[in-house]
C-alpha cells in the first residue's frame, strides 16, 4: 500500500551516523508536543541509554513520548531499561511479542524505522537503537518536512492502536495527535510519498521498485545489505541492463552480520554480471543502508531485498521524485562505489569450489525458508 504523492516537502539526506544521530537527538531535545518512535532493533547499550535519557528529558518538559518497538527486535532491551522508560513516563508498546500459539505468526515483524517530532519533522532510514549504529555499520537516514509527514504519523498511529501491539502504553494515546506541517519560505518543495508493505499481503514497496526497474532509462542503482532477490527482480534487473540502463548494485563485502545471507545472494551474481549488471562490494565496514535510485526517483527506508522483508515484515520507505535529491543520492552512491571492490565477471567465474559450495548451501536454506507461510 502507499500514500499519495505530495508536493511541497523538504528532504535532507543524512549519510552516516555521525550526521543523522546528532540531528535526530537535537530534534528530540527540541520537541515541544510529541515524539513518536517506531523501531525494529533496540538493545541495551550506549545508544539505547542516550535515547532513553533524551526521551525521559522530553517527558519532563511535558512532551508526550510514544515508543513502539518490535516484540522480537527489542528482546535485547534489558528489564532495567524498560523500567526506566516506564518510570520516566514514556508510553511503551510492543508489536507482536513472540508467542507459542502460531509459530508462523512470529515471523511477522515490525521492521520499520521512524522518528516523528511534533508532527512536523520525521526521520526514516535503516537505523535502530543498537550500538552497531554508532560507528560499526554504515547507515543512511533522511530528514523529512512537509505534508508527507502526516502520512508517516498516520502509519504510526494505525500500528500503535492495532490488536497486534501490546504493552503498558495506552492504545488511545494516538487519538487526537497534533500535526503541524512546516513550510519553508521561498522554497520549491519536493515531491514525495510514503510506501509501505506488510509481508506477502501488501507489497507496494516491491511493486514500486519493480515498476521503476522496468521503466528506468538511464540509471538504476540499488544499495541493500541483504540481497536475495526474487526471480522477478533478477529478471527485471537483467533486462534493464540489456536495454542499456546503467544498473549497479552496492552490496556488503566480507564484513557482514549474516554471512549466510550474503552467500545466498551471491549465487545470483554470475547471471547478473553476464547481463551487464555491475556489482560493487563495500569495503570499509558493513553497509546496512537501504536506498535505491532509478533516474530521478529515490526510495529510502527499512526495506531489504530478502524474503524476510518481502514476505513477512512490516516495512516503510520514503519515495522522493526530485532531480535535486536524486543528484545528492547519486553523489553518495558514487562515493560508496569508490570505496568498494567491483566484482570482475571473469574472476568471479573462476571462484573457488568452497565459495560455490557455500552459495549452494545457503541458497538451499533460503529457498526452503521462502516456502514458509
Ligand atoms: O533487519 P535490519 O535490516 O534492520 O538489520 C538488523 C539485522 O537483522 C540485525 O542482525
Amino acid at each position: 500500500m502507499h500514500g499519495m504523492w505530495r508536493d511541497g516537502n523538504h528532504f535532507e539526506l543524512l549519510p552516516e551516523a555521525a550526521l543523522f544521530l546528532p540531528t535526530m537527538f537535537e530534534a528530540v531535545d527540541q520537541a515541544r508536543h510529541s515524539v513518536l518512535i517506531e523501531l525494529y532493533l533496540m538493545e541495551s547499550g550506549r545508544l539505547a541509554t542516550a535515547l532513553i535519557e533524551a526521551l525521559v528529558r522530553a517527558v519532563e518538559r511535558g512532551v508526550s513520548v510514544l515508543l513502539l518497538l518490535d516484540g522480537y527486535g527489542a528482546m535485547g532491551l534489558a528489564t532495567v531499561d524498560r523500567q526506566r522508560l516506564e518510570e520516566g513516563g514514556v508510553a511503551l508498546r510492543f508489536f507482536n511479542p513472540l508467542g507459542v500459539q502460531s509459530l508462523v505468526r512470529n515471523l511477522t515483524r515490525d521492521h520499520r524505522k521512524l522518528v516523528v517530532v511534533d508532527g512536523a519533522e520525521a526521520f526514516t532510514g535503516g537505523f535502530g537503537a543498537v550500538d552497531e549504529f554508532l560507528d560499526a555499520w554504515y547507515e543512511v537516514a533522511v530528514r523529512i518536512e512537509g505534508p508527507v509527514v502526516a502520512d508517516w504519523v498516520r502509519l504510526f498511529c494505525r500500528l500503535w492502536d492495532s490488536p497486534m501491539s501490546r504493552g503498558p502504553g495506552r492504545a488511545s494515546l494516538v487519538r487526537g495527535l497534533e500535526l503541524a506541517a512546516r513550510q519553508r519560505e521561498g522554497y520549491r518543495g519536493m515531491r514525495g510519498r510514503v510506501v509501505w508493505g506488510q509481508g506477502y499481503r501488501y507489497q507496494a514497496i516491491r511493486h514500486s521498485l519493480h515498476h521503476r526497474v522496468s521503466t528506468a532509462t538511464e540509471r538504476l542503482w540499488i544499495c541493500t545489505p541483504y540481497f536475495v532477490p526474487t526471480f522477478t527482480l533478477r529478471r527485471r534487473l537483467a533486462r534493464a541492463a540489456r536495454r542499456g540502463v546503467d544498473v549497479r548494485l552496492l552490496l556488503p563485502g566480507e564484513v557482514h552480520d549474516h554471512p549466510g545471507v550474503r552467500y545466498a545472494g551471491q549465487r545470483f551474481y554470475g547471471r547478473l554480471l553476464r547481463a551487464g549488471v555491475r556489482i560493487f562490494e563495500f569495503q570499509p565496514t558493513f553497509i546496512h543502508a537501504k536506498f535505491s535510485l532509478a533516474d530521478d526517483w529515490v526510495s529510502l527506508g527499512s526495506c531489504n531485498f530478502d524474503h524476510w522483508s518481502l514476505q513477512w515484515n512490516l516495512e516503510a520507505n520514503q519515495e522522493v521524485d526530485d532531480p535535486r535529491f536524486a543528484a545528492e543520492v547519486a553523489g553518495l552512491f558514487e562515493r560508496n562505489f569508490a570505496s568498494s571492490r567491483e566484482i570482475d565477471p571473469e574472476t568471479w567465474s573462476r571462484r573457488p569450489r568452497m565459495q560455490r559450495f557455500r552459495e549452494w548451501l545457503y541458497g538451499t536454506l533460503d529457498a526452503w525458508l521462502t516456502r514458509l507461510r
